[in-house]
């Protein structure tokens, strides 16, 4: 089994709209993607390689820089925005029986919030770049619900509604640059990983990688690694909208190793964890009560607590 590719271009960022046929076309295409992988690369989006490379490339240079540099911009502590802000290494377990993953973090969520504070002097530009390429996954991730809602046969706006305040306080949509550093096996804890196996919470995730290392779970149980294809998105279906969907989108496990021993090369992925806005209910799409309703913000709220412990 492998992950499905799916040309995009007929409702890229670039196009205005598409025609039925082509909605039809597309939406096959990803119903079997999502009901039988729960991954899909995505080509042709309109989202180009080079603002990838923008984005990594700032995003880099922040890393870059001491520890001291960047603990100013911690996460948790900014008011009102908790997500916002950078994770050290080792922090986050992904899986909570490893131990913490060596990556590190900058979480954008809210882009208009006077408390939060931005990267500059070296990382200079940093919130502009990070803020534009928001908006364009923003807008790549509405066009991907309108798809996915066709090929449920329910209305588009089931999805929408519950995806209006991307960007904004009431909605905790995130984009996240990550970086793995070189690994020195000989301070490494036994079991920890670079990215522990987990499923993302929320409802879809849009995922830029240039190197290899991710690894995605199967049906039968097995992980595949998935490949790298340049200029090309790969998504996600996410824990909240396989509990929309009555299960029939599936959130699978998926991971980062280490590299191959004596292999000290870094890597880097953003990632956009689309949310539903905190109050929007989500209740199941085909109409049963396969499980109870939940709010977007509720949900996350539940499943923050276990990749941070308790606190
Ligand atoms: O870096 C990657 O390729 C995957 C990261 C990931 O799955 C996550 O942060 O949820
Ligand atoms: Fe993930």
């Amino acid at each position: 089994m492998s992950i499905p590719v799916v040309d995009f271009g007929a409702y890229s960022l670039s196009e205005e709209d598409v025609t039925d046929e082509q909605m039809h076309n597309l939406s096959k295409e990803l119903e079997t993607a999502f009901t039988e992988v729960g991954f899909v690369f995505l080509k042709n989006t309109g989202i180009t390689q080079e603002e990838v490379y923008r984005v990594m490339d700032i995003s880099k240079t922040f890393f870059l820089q001491p520890d001291e540099a960047k603990r100013p911009f911690s996460r948790n502590s900014f008011e009102n925005n908790p997500n916002h802000g950078w994770v050290s290494l080792g922090i986050e377990k992904l899986n909570p029986l490893r131990p913490g993953d060596l990556k590190e973090a900058f979480n954008i969520t809210s882009l208009c919030q006077g408390s939060i504070k931005w990267p500059s002097g070296a990382a200079k530009g940093f919130r502009e770049i990070q803020t534009s390429f928001f908006h364009r996954c923003k807008a790549l991730s509405l066009r991907v619900l309108r798809v996915m809602a066709h090929s449920l046969g329910v209305d588009p706006e089931v999805f929408l509604s519950a995806h209006r305040l991307i960007g904004t306080a009431g909605n905790s949509t995130t984009l996240r640059s990550l970086y793995y550093p070189p690994v020195n096996r000989e301070e490494g804890k036994e079991g920890q990983l670079r990215c522990g196996e987990h499923s993302d919470y929320g409802s879809i995730t849009l995922l830029f990688s240039v190197s290899e290392g991710l690894q995605v779970r199967t049906r039968s149980g097995e992980f595949i690694c998935a490949p790298v294809i340049p200029g090309a998105v790969l998504i996600n279906v996410a824990d909240l909208m396989q509990r929309w969907t009555s299960d029939q989108f599936v959130s699978v496990l998926h991971r980062v190793l280490l590299p191959p021993a004596a292999d000290s090369s870094t890597r880097q992925s953003l990632a956009f964890f689309v949310q539903p806005d905190d109050e929007a209910l989500i209740s199941c799409c085909d109409g049963s009560n396969r499980y109870p309703p939940v709010t977007g913000g509720g949900y996350l709220t539940e499943r923050f607590k276990s990749s941070y412990g308790q606190t």
